[in-house]
Formats: C-alpha cells, structure tokens, sequence
C-alpha cells in the first residue's frame, strides 16, 4: 500500500517507485523487439510507458492491430492499407483451424464469433462492440466486419445465399451514403464524423447463412441542427442542399444563392461529403423516390428558415415576444416550406398552454425570449429526429428478413462519439459505459488519468453475458 507522509513519500512507496522503474528499463531495454509483442497482456510492468512504447513500436512497423486480453485493439492507419483486407487475407482467417493463433486482425474477431454461433448445440447471439474516439476508425471497422461477414456467411455451394448475402452487404453499403448524410457531420477531430450510435444485426439461419439484417440507431445528436460548436459544422445534408440544389430547387426550397444561415456554420468549407447526388442516388436506390426527396429537402430547407427566426424581448410579460424585423418572412417562408400554418406556428413558438387545477384549465402563458428559442430549437430538433428515424426504418425495411428465416446473429455495435459539453445547451455525454481499452497513437500526449483518448479503436466480442473473445 502506497503512503503519503507529509508530502514525503515514505521508504516503501519510494523502494516501490525504483524497483517499478528498473523493471521499466528493464523491460523497454529487453531484447525481443516490442513490435513483436502482440498482447498487451503480456506488457510487464504494465504502465502507461509500457503499453504505449508497445504500440508505438507496432504502429511503427506497420502492425496495426494487438490483442489486450479479450479485446483487440485497432489503431487507425490514416493511409489505405487494402492488403490488410483482402479477400486472401478473409480466406486465410476464415479457414485457419485456430484464427487466434494468427496475427491479430479484426478477422480474428469477425471469425471467432462466427465460429461461437456455429459451434453451440443451442446457438448464442454474438454481439462485436466497437468503441473508440472520434476518429479512431468505428466505422471503418464496422465495414471491415460487414464485408467480413458478406463473404464468410454465405453458403460456399449454394449461388442463392451468395447472392442473398451480397445483396444485403450491398444494401448496407448502399445506405452508407443517406445515413452518413444525414447523421454525419464535420467535426474538429473527424471531417466525416457519425453523430449517432449505430448496432447492425445481421441475421443467420440454422446453416449460419446471412438471410437478413436489421439496422438500430441511438443517440443521434440532434442538438446540432440547431446548436454547433465553432469550426464544426452542422449534419452533411444541410450544406448539400444548399450547395447541390439546381436552380429551379433553389427557388422552390428558397435557398438562394450564397443565402446565410445562422445553423448552417463554416459553409466555405468544401468537403468531398459535399456530394448531393451521391445522397440523391443511395435514396433513390433505398426505394425513395424523386417526389419524397423533394419533400424531404423542403423540409429541410424550412429547419434553415427556422433557424433565422429571431424573437425581440416584448417588454411586457403578458404580450408575446415580437419578431425581429428581418424573421418576419423567414418564419413565413419557414411555415410554406414545413408546411405549417403560420399563424399556429408562431403561437406554438411565443406561447406555452399550461394545464391546471381540478378542472383542468386551460392557461395560455407568453414565453420569455429565450424560452421561444428553445422552442424553436426543440421544434427543428425533433422534426429532425422523425425524418432520421423515418429513414432507418426505409432502409430495415430493405434488408429485415422474415422473422421465421432466421435463428441467430451478429451485432455489430459502434458507439457513438461525443465531445464533451463545451457550449452551453449542447448534448455532451460523455462516451457511454463500454469495456474500454485505451491506447494512442506514436505522438499522442495522454493525461494522467484515465480514461485517455486516442485515436484507436477497441473491438469487444461478446455471447450473451460472456466474453469470447
Ligand atoms: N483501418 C483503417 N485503414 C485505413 N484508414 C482508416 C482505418 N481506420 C480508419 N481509417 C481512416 O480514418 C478515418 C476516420 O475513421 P472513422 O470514420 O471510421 O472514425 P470513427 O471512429 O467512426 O469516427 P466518429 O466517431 O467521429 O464517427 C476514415 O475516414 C479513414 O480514412
């Protein structure tokens, strides 16, 4: 037990800190090579030095996966390595009798859990979490394991399940486009960084054969429709409308040209996330044709009317709060757009109806000035959040099997990142509780106490209740 003497360390914490230390050298000093060190587990003493001089050293060599323990940790290349995800290299995990015993690979994961759904008499779901940073590469892992599964859970004789299989993988990776689009946004870490949770089931029949798969999303920040942090951006969608619009859409959704927008920050900034056909085509691909886009972006283009409208103090608690001289034809052309009345519209921003006593009176009550900005807020926020849903639900509605075709899956659970509360009235939860395992790339400078941020991934597999791998 460490003890702390008046601020003197005592003997044995400062024999403890020199023996730590010559265990550090002598570790750091040994003579096998620390990139070949291919769990952390194995890291001694196990420090903060040592796992990450262990990891800088793989990083360095071009070996970006280790396992710690029961979790592998990925770290993010940050340049196209497509060797490492070959279909050879798929072979080779997937027909290798102990996978394990390979190179660490997120093969490894995809294959063991694979392999812990085949192998049970009275088969257990598996489910991958994937955690990590902004950053650190979720979402590519995720692909990795999608991909993964395409090709490992089809049948190898049957041509009908390959094709089963690939026409789910492909309407996955058809949806990419739409949900990156619409839950995506450019961030200070990541300039496609996902803004929600997603867990992709992937649904297997009696053989092990990928006959569906089911798509679940959580946590959408939808605080950023209305509220972004300086240098970050808002959702993809909104700067593709603005900018891919043509010129009779312009008029319709009233988004002239170089028109600002108070929710629509940084919009000089170019990205290749830009791309408003790439989304138009993945919409009409997922079954949404050209009329409900229309409305789709319409609606959209109303939220950024919406955000314009700016209400003045009225001075007088019983009056509603006036609109700013410049709001009164954003709000309108809001309502058009949203397809509101306006005059509803606007009671229902300045004004709160309040229910009380016995009888249940109706009291109608003039909010605050801030109080109709939150309502606005809320009110894009949770417009927002319905089309967000509505569009998860169109693309379950193209890959779900028949809940009869299968028995078991795979989920695949990325966890959404977060910044922490900077601003005021922005969502900042910090990451949910996950089994974590923390680690950095060569460079990251850490802070001392945990949890430590970095832009690595770590994938858990687990069977209900049990970790597997
Ligand atoms: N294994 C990898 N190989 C090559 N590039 C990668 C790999 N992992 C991540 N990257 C690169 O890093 C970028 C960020 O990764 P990704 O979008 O998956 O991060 P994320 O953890 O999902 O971030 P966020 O939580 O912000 O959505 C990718 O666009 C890709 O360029």
């Amino acid at each position: 037990m460490l003890q702390q003497v008046n601020g003197q360390s005592s003997g044995s914490d400062a024999h403890g800190r020199e023996s730590l230390r010559e265990d550090l050298q002598a570790f750091l000093g040994g003579e096998a090579p620390l990139h070949q060190l291919d769990d952390l587990t194995k890291v001694n003493p196990v420090t903060l030095e040592t796992v990450l001089r262990c990891l800088q050293a793989r990083y360095t060599a071009d070996t970006f996966y280790t396992r710690a323990g029961c979790t592998l940790v990925a770290l993010n290349p940050f340049k196209p390595i497509p060797q490492l995800y070959s279909p050879e290299v798929m072979q080779e995990y997937h027909t290798a009798p102990q996978p394990q015993k390979l190179k660490p690979h997120i093969f490894t994961v995809g294959e063991q859990t694979y392999r812990n759904v085949k192998s049970l008499i009275e088969p257990v779901n598996q489910s991958i979490v994937v955690s990590g940073e902004s950053g650190a590469g979720k979402t590519w892992t995720s692909r990795c394991l999608m991909k993964f599964y395409a090709v490992v859970a089809a049948s190898p004789t049957s041509w009908e399940s390959h094709k089963i299989a690939e026409r789910i993988e492909q309407r996955i990776l058809n949806s990419n486009p739409v949900m990156e689009a619409f839950g995506n946004a450019c961030t200070l870490r990541n300039n496609n960084s996902s803004r929600f949770g997603k867990f992709i089931q992937l649904q297997l029949n009696r053989a092990q054969q990928m006959t569906g798969a089911a798509v679940q999303t959580y946590l959408l920040e939808k605080t950023r429709v209305a509220c972004q942090a300086s240098s970050e951006r808002n959702f993809h969608i909104f700067y593709q409308i603005c900018k891919g619009a043509s010129a009779d859409e312009r008029l319709q959704w009233h988004l002239a040209e170089g028109a600002a927008f108070s929710w629509l920050p940084n919009p000089e900034r170019t990205l290749e996330e830009d791309c408003f056909e790439v989304t138009r085509e993945a919409m009409l691909h997922l079954g949404i044709d050209a009329p409900t886009q229309n409305n789709i972006f319409q609606a959209l283009a109303g939220l950024l009317h919406l955000g314009n409208t700016r209400f003045a103090d009225s001075g007088n608690e019983a009056q509603p709060c006036p609109l700013m001289d410049d709001a009164k034809c954003s709000v309108r052309t809001a309502a058009s757009l949203l397809r509101l009345p306006e005059d509803p519209l606007l009671e229902t921003l300045r004004i709160r109806t309040i229910r009380a006593g016995r009888r249940q009176q109706v009291f109608r009550k003039p909010c605050s000035r801030a109080e109709c900005d939150t309502r606005r807020d809320c009110l894009a926020k949770l417009v927002y959040a319905r089309l967000f849903d509505w569009l998860v639900s169109v693309i379950n509605s193209s890959i779900c099997a028949d809940p009869d075709s299968w028995t078991t899956f795979i989920g695949s659970r990325g966890s959404p990142s977060r910044n922490p509360p900077s601003e005021k009235g922005r969502e900042g939860p910090a990451q949910r509780a996950e089994p974590w395992v923390y680690c950095g790339t060569p460079g990251s400078s850490f802070p001392s106490s945990a949890p430590v941020s970095s832009p690595s991934t770590s994938v858990w597999a687990r069977p209900a209740g049990r970790v597997r791998v």
